[in-house]
């Protein structure tokens, strides 16, 4: 890997992207984005002055290759916002947001809003960066944003919640960070469907009065406001396809020694929201094992396994984990370090670090997380022959469903709606005429040779819901995303960095899009 990325080096010019260096300790998750970057544009920059064709001496084409890539790795817009709220005792307190709208080579631009006291505004532009090219990396045609508001939302009453949310839209419609056609939220760590639905009710209600699309301004909202079905599960299911895909290749599984299949492996999830939740339950019912669960309040244990459908009514009821009947609390230093097959971090960025990365024991990892490991230990990682599906592609459920209830948003009706009646008569035609087919060329009477669907027609006779939507388009788009990242793999002999091919993967398709666009009054 190294020779690629000095020869890449030595042939290239002046560029503001720095050199793709191993970092001597951790860095953080916004440096990080852009290491990985700077690593897939390396690889990549010959092969893009190649595709200019060689009309142009190379010293020009190199000069617009390396201009391109350098528009491509910054933040385009920032913002930056102060704004007060009256809290139920009277109080009054500043809340400080960001929205960072990394690029705008597609628009509207789309990424999620965190709510934790734990973020500045160098992680959220982080975030944005990642976003924009987990949705390149995986066909979604939108600019990466995010947005971080920098309170811990369990310290705050649902009223003050509200507050914040409809405040929060507000400052960000003022600025034009917000609308259809320009930007897009969705909720991300700390945030909650309900929030989305404000979010919407207030642009639509106050800048987005006069716009027929206005609903179409926020993602995940509940499906009374034009939210899709399909959502909840969507991060989840989007981890389990890319997983399963994986989990099928026995070259990639026998190089970190494992056999195909998800059956009896042993998998462990750290954090138990929107991402880690689905992804336990989805893994489970797919025949492995939860050995292990994390969350805040603490972690529970079971080698025999745990079942994620109870614990879910467990949490429900307790709103822990601790206690669980199903398993015995986690006494060891950290569940992250524990035995297993798969390991799925959901929780939170720079989880496995320099620090631990040399107890991690899991054979395959996937980063529900955005960022779940810094880069000094993703080299560890390679360098033990560990699979880790990277963050831009394994979770990217959530961005490939925003844009199908975005879609649905604008067309302004739910999927299958126009097409049920037809698709169910249809069917019942079809069968209909093979019935009297078969009478007519055996002779018999109306009736006597009965043609009944099988089970799986059965259930497909009324054609497709909303969900079976949803759930196909995603994993159709997880299964060529992971054809992409592995061919990329291939082709620039990157081994089991799955990362690089996925950067590499967004990075061809952004530049595509410059290229073919040319620059707007550069
Ligand atoms: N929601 C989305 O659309 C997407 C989210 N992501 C990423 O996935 C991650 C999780 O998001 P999401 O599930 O939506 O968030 P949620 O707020 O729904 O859940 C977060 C979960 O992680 C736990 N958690 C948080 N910090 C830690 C920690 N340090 N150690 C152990 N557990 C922890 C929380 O525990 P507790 O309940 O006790 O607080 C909770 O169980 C984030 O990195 C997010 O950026 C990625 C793609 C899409
Ligand atoms: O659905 C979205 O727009 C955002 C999802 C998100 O926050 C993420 O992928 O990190």
């Amino acid at each position: 890997m190294r020779s690629v990325y000095a020869r890449a080096l030595q042939t290239s010019l002046t560029k503001s992207y720095t050199v793709a260096t191993l970092p001597d300790g951790d860095v953080g998750f916004r440096q990080s984005v852009d290491q990985y970057y700077d690593r897939a544009a390396l690889i990549l920059e010959d092969r893009l002055v190649e595709s200019f064709g060689d009309r142009t001496p190379e010293r020009e084409r190199r000069r617009k290759v390396n201009g391109m890539l350098n528009i491509i790795k910054p933040c385009n817009t920032f913002l930056s916002m102060t704004f007060p709220i009256k809290r139920d005792n009277g109080d009054y307190e500043l809340i400080t947001a960001w929205r960072a709208q990394h690029s705008h080579h597609r628009k509207p631009c789309k990424g999620g809003i965190i709510f934790s006291d734990k973020i500045d505004a160098e992680y959220v532009k982080a975030n944005a960066a990642l976003t924009t090219y987990k949705l390149a990396c995986v066909g979604v045609p939108f600019g990466g944003a995010h947005a971080g508001v920098q309170i811990d939302p369990t310290k705050y009453s649902d009223v003050e919640l509200e507050k914040i949310v409809r405040r929060l839209t507000i400052e960000m419609a003022k600025r034009s960070f917000i609308g259809p056609a320009i930007d897009v939220p969705a909720p991300d760590l700390g945030a909650t469907d309900l929030m989305m639905s404000y979010m919407a009710d207030t642009y639509k209600s106050t800048l987005g009065h006069m716009d027929l699309n206005a609903i179409a301004t926020v993602t995940a909202k509940a499906i009374s406001q034009g939210g899709i079905r399909g959502r909840d599960a969507a991060i989840g299911l989007g981890i389990y396809y890319g997983l399963r895909t994986f989990m099928k290749e026995a070259l990639y599984l026998s190089s970190v020694g494992l056999t195909p299949g998800f059956y009896n492996k042993t998998f462990i999830v750290q954090g138990f929201g929107h991402v880690g939740l689905h992804t336990a339950k989805l893994l489970h019912s797919a025949g492995a094992r939860c050995i292990g669960v994390e969350e805040v309040g603490g972690a529970i244990y079971n080698d025999e396994g745990i079942n994620p459908d109870e614990l879910e009514e467990y949490y429900k009821e307790h709103k822990t984990l601790v206690g669980f009947p199903g398993a015995a609390a986690y006494s060891g230093d950290s569940i992250l370090e524990e035995e297993c097959d798969i390991l799925c971090p959901c929780a939170t960025h720079d989880v496995i670090h320099s620090g631990n990365v040399g107890h991690i024991k899991a054979k395959v990892i996937a980063e529900g997380a955005n960022g779940p490991i810094t880069p000094q230990a993703y080299q560890v990682l390679l360098e033990s022959n560990k699979l880790v599906l990277p963050d831009l592609f394994i979770n990217s459920g959530a961005v490939i469903v925003s844009y199908l209830e975005w879609l649905k948003n604008i067309r302004h009706v739910s999927f299958g709606r126009l097409t049920f009646k037809y698709t169910k008569d249809t069917n019942y035609m079809l069968l209909d005429s093979v019935q009297k087919s078969l009478e007519r060329i055996f002779g018999r009477k109306p009736g006597s040779i009965p043609v009944t669907p099988s089970e799986q027609f059965g259930k497909r006779i009324a054609g497709a819901s909303e969900t079976d939507i949803v759930y196909s388009s995603l994993e159709y788009t997880i299964e060529n995303a992971s054809r992409d990242l592995m061919s990329n793999a291939q082709k620039y002999d990157l081994g089991l960095d799955l990362r690089t091919a996925a950067y590499i993967t967004a990075l061809e398709k952004i530049f595509e899009v410059y290229k073919e666009a040319g620059l707007t009054l550069a």
